[in-house]
């Protein structure tokens, strides 16, 4: 999907809600433990009541990794009903990748070519040649970390390399590897104050920002900070939205979790836009 694309959609829906498809058979409807796969008869429920409330899904891989051959068929199953029943939906593998070359050439086969999805995180602590496979795919997406939303962020990220701030450098940097139009990045909204400096470096660049929800973030702010004149911005809650019920209504109190959310993104979009 291009960017172009991706931006169409969120001024026809008036959304730049993400959606994390973080699925833990512990929390999901207990009902749904008899069918046949639950973590997909569980996404597609909880896509079928929302779709028309967010931009993207993000799948983090991690929640089906767990459960090995199963949860893998289970997410293979999930990008693909995504992409035959909304392909207007961008779709993010959170896996968080990032290897030497030929194997990030590998990670990127398996999550931009194989199963489809149109980005994929990845981290850009092994620099250059592990960050520029991912780009090579033609109108897919290398969302990078750049500022996490966790506590451990200021290990490293915020410390100071050369005068500037490892994030910084991050950001900076990355703007000169080949296909770095392909680019988009991570911010956590729980450094919502961090957005500003942010947009001094990468003021067109599309930003996806977990951490509102469960983490405590607030869009308000992410909004006041990281909106561009693109709108900028994929805001994702994973378990404030999937996890609001864990009875057979599960779904439509998604759909009213996300509609919260979808409403406050169309104050902020009327704010920030004439129309
Ligand atoms: O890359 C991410 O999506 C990510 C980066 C980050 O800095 N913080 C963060 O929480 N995430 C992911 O975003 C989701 C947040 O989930 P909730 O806290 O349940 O909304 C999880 O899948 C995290 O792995």
């Amino acid at each position: 999907m291009t960017t172009n694309q991706l931006i169409q959609q969120i001024k026809k829906k008036k959304s730049f809600l993400c959606i994390g498809l973080d699925v833990d058979l512990n929390k999901i409807p207990q009902h749904l433990l008899k069918e046949d796969d639950p973590i997909f008869s569980f996404n597609k429920a909880v896509i079928d009541a929302t779709h028309h409330l967010c931009v993207a899904y993000k799948p983090n891989t991690a929640f089906y990794e767990a459960y090995g051959l199963k949860g893998w068929k289970s997410l293979e199953k999930t990008i693909r009903y995504l992409n035959e029943k909304h392909p207007e939906i961008f779709t993010i593998a959170d896996a968080k990748r990032g290897d030497i070359g030929n194997t990030s050439t590998m990670y990127a086969k398996v999550f931009l070519e194989d199963l489809a999805f149109d980005s994929v995180t990845v981290a850009p602590y092994m620099g250059k040649d592990s960050v520029e496979p991912f780009l090579a795919f033609k109108d897919k997406h290398t969302i990078l970390l750049a500022l996490t939303s966790n506590q451990g962020a200021f290990d490293f990220q915020t410390k100071t390399v050369d005068g500037k701030a490892l994030y910084k450098q991050v950001l900076e940097t990355s703007k000169t590897y080949t296909n770095s139009e392909n680019l988009m990045y991570v911010v956590g909204a729980t450094k919502a104050e961090y957005l500003a400096d942010i947009r001094q470096i990468i003021p067109d660049s599309f930003l996806l920002v977990p951490g509102v929800g469960a983490q405590g973030g607030s869009l308000k702010e992410v909004c006041k900070y990281g909106m561009n004149a693109q709108v900028g911005l994929l805001i994702n809650s994973s378990r404030g939205i999937i996890y609001a019920s864990n009875e057979t209504d599960f779904a439509e109190a998604a759909a009213l979790k996300a509609s919260e959310l979808q409403k406050q993104m169309a104050v902020e979009l009327s704010h920030h836009f004439i129309n």
